[in-house]
């Protein structure tokens, strides 16, 4: 059989539900094969962050070099890059092997209110890894870093959004689990604006919906899909993970990966 390959970049989080954990549960559910290469290991579970330990920019490098000269990836995920060595490995890792597809989620803080991000890295963010990028997926928190002022309202973030889009040459998806009342997110990309409704579930068990959300992105980007519907179908696999009602932890609980693997699921 084939499976399209889909490497992520990102941080591991002990907890399992965002990270590398969250982004290979993703891929396994969207069809796709997934690879990882870790940037740091977070000692993390759905009340918060203990404990981070990074990845060398050699050590990431090999990881990525691995990957790349043996099963080069249809899509690559980019999530947690805490600092500015590990962002510059990445970027020319990603121009060397001309990588496609490359979803950049850039992420500052866990929902648990975790800085994951050094505050000197956020520029390198923009300026080496969005040039990169096919999409960026900013929540609204980081879409105010990103645009340097407080956006209170759709019409503000579209503005944001567009802004970025422009700049950097990349989509923005600019996510609005953040916002009251709603769950829409806004697709910006060439000047167009594509708006994906969403109900906003009642539940504090949004860990990892970010990371969730670009790993199926990416996965239906390497599948073949067009952006708009490689976001559209990864939206409606967030909201059928969430929706699933899962409920593990003391904090803000994981999502249900495997919600729609029919017949691998046994209650307990
Ligand atoms: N309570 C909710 N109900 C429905 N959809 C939600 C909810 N919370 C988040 N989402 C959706 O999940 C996706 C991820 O958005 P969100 O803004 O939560 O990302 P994030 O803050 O980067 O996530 P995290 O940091 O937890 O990984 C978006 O499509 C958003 O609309
Ligand atoms: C490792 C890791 N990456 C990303 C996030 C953001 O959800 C998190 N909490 N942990």
């Amino acid at each position: 059989m084939k499976l399209k390959p889909v490497l992520t970049i990102a941080g591991s989080d002990s907890s399992g539900g965002a990270g590398i954990q969250a982004d290979l549960k993703t891929m396994l559910a969207n069809g796709v094969f997934g690879m990882s290469a870790v940037t740091a290991l977070t000692a993390q579970n759905t009340r918060g962050v203990t404990d981070i330990l990074e990845a060398s920019p050699e050590f990431l490098k090999a990881e990525i070099d691995a990957v790349f000269t043996d099963i080069p990836p249809a899509a690559v995920k980019v999530g947690m890059v805490a600092s500015v060595p590990l962002i510059r490995t990445i970027a020319a890792c990603l121009r060397e092997y001309r990588a496609e597809h490359v979803v950049v989620d850039p992420v500052m803080v866990a929902t648990s209110g975790a800085r994951l991000i050094a505050e000197d890295a956020v520029e390198a963010l923009t300026e080496e890894l969005f040039p990169l990028a096919e999409i960026i997926t900013p929540n609204l928190p980081e879409l105010e870093v990103l645009a340097g002022y407080e956006i209170k309202t759709a019409d503000k973030a579209v503005e944001a959004a567009k802004a970025i889009s422009e700049k950097y040459g990349c989509a923005v998806l600019a996510k609005g689990g953040h916002a009251i009342g709603n769950a829409d997110d806004y697709l910006v990309w060439d000047g167009g604006v594509r708006v994906f409704r969403g109900e906003h579930i009642d539940t504090k068990n949004t860990h990892g919906t970010g990371c969730t959300l670009s790993s199926a992105i990416a996965s239906n980007l390497a599948k073949g899909a067009e952006l708009s519907g490689a976001v559209e179908k990864a939206k409606a696999y967030v909201t059928g993970a969430i929706a699933a009602g899962l409920e593990l932890g003391h904090g803000n609980g994981p999502l249900a990966h495997g919600f729609d693997l029919t017949g691998t699921y046994i209650d307990v």
